[in-house]
């Protein structure tokens, strides 16, 4: 990994080591895919002031996130099917932030589940949760992240419905992978991804698998979500969720002001300010474009996160200039995962907090507290 100096190497390095329908999966958004350019785009587009002769030697990025001490102001986000990244993808990931001292989230659509990650992780774990149509079983889920002592849930508001990614279609992306010639010559050459999935606990969805009906149809991922997952959920069924859930509660998915104002009346601690990194409605602002308004309507009722297009510790560094209190990372570590399992991800987060740290000081900041609209170019 001495190589490796920024997220783009991990994205190149996964690009080559994993077949190409779970790279695209992870690498690609929806449609046209217009709002996922427009994260980079957005983000990239915001200037630092630079400033010189401050004492900057006592610079630390560390930070609260809803109360509990962390490193940074970082989090790995929920990323579905990390299991396909890399074999046993959750536990390496979980393990890699743990080490780092970072929260990590589990998706509900993980290979590993729940208990597969409890059983081998030291610490507490963020679980993400997806609302189906069954909801005795989603109230299994819950209780289940309850039994294995996940210190937050966060619930996912934006993909009752799921926005089209072309390649996956065209890919013929499936869990597991359905196997066709092209599938065999591009499995055939990455031959330490094949050995590291085989060797991991599971092939499909531990989470689920075996809960839910229509399981023909697992392998089809957009349909089978959009037959299981539920259109109908609105605000009532956040109650419902508060009232099963005892713990912390993270919204994720929220983009428009009204929506985030009706969050904040949900007794939820915190929302994740996304657009699904451009997964999910294609056309919708960038998530750095909303963010500054969410921070004004709400952030004094609720801690505010973010997420969409972090590549770097500059990208944090903007986010928070602009009133996020952490960030979420999706992509990221993803890549970091694919290059090299857990070793990948921890250059991922690595990566992040030096240029964290070095972008603080150029910019005259010794800690994440001090980071506000003043280090920004006008
Ligand atoms: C491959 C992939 C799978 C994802 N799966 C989930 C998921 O299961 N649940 C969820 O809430 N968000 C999911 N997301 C969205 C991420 O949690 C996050 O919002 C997004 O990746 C942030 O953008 P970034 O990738 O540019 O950092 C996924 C994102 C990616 C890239
Ligand atoms: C399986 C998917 C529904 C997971 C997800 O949220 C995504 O791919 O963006």
């Amino acid at each position: 990994m001495k190589h490796i100096t920024c997220i783009d190497d991990l994205r190149a390095l996964h690009k080559r080591r994993v077949p190409k329908a779970f790279f695209d999966y992870c690498d690609r958004g929806s449609y046209a895919e217009e709002t996922l350019r427009a994260n980079r785009e957005d983000l990239q587009a915001i200037k630092f002031r630079q400033r010189i002769l401050v004492d900057v030697s006592r610079r630390d990025t560390s930070t609260t996130i809803l109360g509990e001490p962390s490193t940074m102001p970082l989090i790995l986000a929920p990323v579905g099917l990390l299991g396909m990244q890399h074999g046993d993808g959750e536990i390496h990931a979980c393990r890699a932030a743990q080490a780092a001292g970072i929260p990590f989230t589990q998706s509900t659509m993980s290979i590993c589940s729940i208990e597969d990650i409890a059983a081998n992780v030291e610490k507490p774990f963020w679980f993400q949760l997806y609302v189906m149509k069954d909801r005795g079983f989603i109230k299994d889920l819950i209780q289940r992240a309850i039994a294995a002592k996940c210190s937050a849930l966060v619930l996912t508001v934006d993909l009752q419905v799921i926005g089209q990614r072309h390649a996956d279609i065209k890919n013929g992306m499936t869990v597991p992978p359905e196997w066709s010639l092209s599938k065999l010559l591009d499995f055939a050459s990455k031959p330490a991804w094949v050995s590291g999935v085989l060797r991991g606990k599971r092939r499909t969805f531990g989470n689920i698998a075996g809960h839910v009906k229509n399981t023909e149809d697992l392998n089809r991922l957009a349909e089978w979500t959009a037959s299981q997952f539920d259109t109908s959920l609105n605000w009532k069924d956040v109650e419902w969720v508060r009232s099963i859930w005892p713990g912390k509660l993270i919204i994720k998915g929220i983009l428009d002001v009204e929506d985030a104002e009706e969050a904040a009346k949900t007794g939820a601690q915190a929302l994740v300010v996304s657009n699904h990194g451009g997964r999910q409605l294609d056309g919708a602002p960038s998530s750095i474009e909303v963010l500054p308004e969410i921070v004004d309507a709400v952030g004094s009722k609720m801690e505010i996160m973010f997420d969409g297009g972090i590549r770097s510790g500059q990208d944090v560094m903007r986010a928070l200039a602009l009133g996020a209190k952490s960030c979420m990372i999706g992509r990221a570590y993803a890549y970091g995962l694919g290059a090299g399992g857990q070793a990948g991800v921890a250059k991922a987060i690595d990566i992040i907090q030096k240029e964290l740290l070095t972008t603080m000081g150029l910019c005259g900041v010794n800690k994440v507290d001090e980071i506000d609209d003043h280090i920004i170019a006008v």
